[in-house]
């Protein structure tokens, strides 16, 4: 069996926040092309070990690297650039626009066109076909024109996704991409996600078990800064430690 092909990884990740220790030497290999969750019980330190990935948090100690390349001291917009990119990073839903202005804007915003430009209306058509392409990839070509704050949450969610891919992502990080959805949002966002998944390797923080359970090959779970456990959804479900960790904050 060859080596997996990992396109992130931390080692001994730690952040300290005034004396408290939230992450603590943490280890993390996510796989190319697979889909990882990181879960845990509140307070895990999830989304502070979300947050130093894409370095909105810079790490008290420890290395991340990306495709091997040492990424600990960079900032956002640049690890970005490289190709990790944060779901809300550019959630730029502007209410007022419709579904092909917003993704056409974040269309833009990867080749760094100025505000001037995006105003010629010609430019602006020549994004078309792009922007048409992502949301189609998101399921949304029937609301292309409509406004994107009239959309349901569930829809922005996906509008949301197909701004981030506009970055043309290798890495798409998703902090609780079910948040606050009705049912019938979440089987609908966890279609999306695997679609998307095909082509480019999801690292994500989801509440939701059942979803995680659904979707991800990989699973690290998190409880007090430190990693519990970590393997498919199968064995650590069944990882007692997992299991008490989950009573023991009153998760049942
Ligand atoms: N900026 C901060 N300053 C001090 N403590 C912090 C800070 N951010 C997080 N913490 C603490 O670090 C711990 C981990 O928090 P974190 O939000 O990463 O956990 P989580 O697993 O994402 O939790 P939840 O599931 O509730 O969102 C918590 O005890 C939290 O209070």
């Amino acid at each position: 069996m060859s080596a997996p092909d990992i396109i992130l990884s931390a080692r001994q990740l730690t952040k300290r926040f005034s004396g408290f220790t939230a992450v603590n030497g943490v280890d993390l290999d996510v796989e190319r092309g697979t889909i990882h969750a990181l879960i845990g019980p509140n307070g895990a330190g999830k989304t502070t070990c979300f947050n130093l990935l894409t370095k909105f948090l810079q790490p008290s100690a420890g290395t991340i690297k990306f495709n091997g390349r040492d990424i600990t001291s960079m900032a956002p917009a640049a690890i970005a650039r490289l190709g990790v990119v944060r779901s809300f990073q550019i959630s730029a839903v502007f209410p007022r626009m419709s579904v092909l202005e917003n993704v056409r804007i974040a269309l833009q915003r990867r080749r760094g066109d100025s505000f001037d430009f995006w105003r010629n209306q010609k430019v602006l058509n020549d994004y078309d076909a792009e922007a048409r392409e992502r949301i189609e990839e998101v399921g949304l070509t029937e609301f292309i024109s409509e406004t994107a704050g009239e959309l349901s949450y569930g829809r922005k969610r996906a509008l949301e996704i197909a701004t981030t891919l506009a970055l043309e992502p290798e890495m798409l990080l998703l902090d609780e991409p079910m948040a606050g959805m009705a049912q019938e949002d979440v089987s609908r966002i966890s279609a999306l996600i695997r679609r998307i998944a095909a082509k480019r390797t999801i690292l994500m923080v989801e509440h939701n078990l059942s979803v995680v359970a659904d979707l991800s090959d990989r699973i690290t779970v998190l409880a007090r800064g430190e990693v519990l456990a970590e393997g498919p959804y199968e064995t650590v479900s069944k990882d007692p430690r997992v299991v008490e960790a989950y009573i023991g904050a009153g998760h049942g």
